[in-house]
């Protein structure tokens, strides 16, 4: 269900993310403080001569870290080699993948919190003394050999930092956590990619669809794509708000950019809970999606525009929650704001 949603911010087949990517820092929209702290450290690291420290990426989905990973490579002029956590099976073959490195080289691990433990061992030598520690022989005859390996920067993505070990989240040197964009800032997104995709849009065109685009680059030139398709249908060649406004609400996207899920989310809360609290399994059944969806996917831009509120006895709906359903909360109700 939640792979049909148009407002998914996960990655889905038809997302030509490539094209719309931007190729280096000047180019990559919002994000400030992130952006301009590595163009420091991949000035220092290249006058040094020296590989970027390792970097962590973290933050809700469609946000740039795969993005702000190529980046990194390209500005530092090294080579990209890209894995994910889940992918990499036995610690032979992410020895394999490490002694393979060229110096300098960045080698990404999307989803490095899904990494095996034994897995992840070998990562903690080869971050901190680029060495590999392998076991050759089996029983009392077994010994330990320690092979260099060439200068690397690993850079690694996670949408869920708080399930990283501690060994392995200390071990990076350059932290770099990623936040919603603003509406200014998507409005650039989607201006940047509309030109990329020759496609005209207004800029009140351009800025409707970034204040409905959930503060997710991703998802913001998704609903481009989309807009594009219903304006090309009505025979416009140029995008406006109210083209825009006309499309996003055919797909269900209301004016906050939420879609039928969250609103079912907010709707379960609200009618059934009395607005809460009420907890996360709770509604995780009540929905049938996954505790993992509704935490990671649908609850933090809900809590990030102030409608639901994360509290210890569960979450709540607050005042502009049910503003938004157009309901009043029955007297007594919990505003978890005031938690
Ligand atoms: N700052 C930005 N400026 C312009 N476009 C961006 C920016 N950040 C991301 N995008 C676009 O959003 C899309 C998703 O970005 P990306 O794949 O880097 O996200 P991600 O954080 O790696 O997501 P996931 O957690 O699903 O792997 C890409 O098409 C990219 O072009
Ligand atoms: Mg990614």
């Amino acid at each position: 269900m939640t792979e049909d949603r148009i407002l998914t911010p996960a990655r889905t087949p038809e997302d030509v993310d490539a094209a719309l990517r931007p190729k280096n820092l000047d180019d990559f929209v919002g994000q400030k403080a992130a952006r301009e702290n590595l163009r420091v450290f991949i000035a220092a690291a290249k006058s040094r001569g020296d590989a970027l420290d390792h970097v962590l990426f973290f933050g809700p989905p469609g946000l740039g870290k795969t993005t702000l990973a190529q980046i990194v490579a390209r500005e530092m002029g090294v080579g990209f080699r890209a894995t994910s956590g889940p992918v990499i099976a036995k610690s032979g073959d992410l020895a394999a993948l490490l002694t393979n490195l060229e110096d300098g080289d960045v080698l990404f691990i999307d989803e490095i919190h899904r990494l095996a433990p034994a897995v992840e061992e070998v990562l903690y030598p080869a971050m901190e003394d680029r060495a590999l520690d392998l076991m050759i022989g089996e029983g009392p005859s077994a010994r330990s050999v320690r092979i260099d390996l060439p200068r690397f920067t690993l850079v690694g993505a996670t949408t869920r930092q708080g399930l990283l070990t501690t060994p392995l989240r200390d071990r990076f040197g350059i932290p770099v956590r990623l936040h919603f964009y603003t509406v200014d800032e998507l409005e650039r997104v989607v201006s940047r990619a509309a030109s990329l995709l020759a496609l005209g849009i207004t800029s009140d065109g351009a800025h409707e669809i970034a204040r409905r685009s959930r503060g997710t680059p991703r998802i913001a030139g998704r609903l481009l794509r989309r807009v594009r398709d219903f304006a090309h249908a009505a025979g416009h060649d140029t995008v406006d708000a109210r083209a825009a406004d006309a499309a996003l609400n055919r797909l269900e996207v209301d004016s906050l950019g939420l879609d039928a899920m969250d609103r079912r989310y907010l709707t379960m809360i609200a009618d059934i809970y009395r607005g809460g609290p009420v907890g996360v399994e709770t509604l995780a059944a009540g929905l049938s999606e996954p505790r993992d969806t509704i935490e990671e996917v649908i609850e933090p831009y809900l809590i990030q525009l102030g409608l639901v509120a994360r509290t210890a006895r569960g979450r709540c709906l607050n005042a502009l929650g049910w503003k938004h359903l157009g309901l009043n909360p029955p007297a007594g109700a919990q505003d978890g704001l005031f938690d």
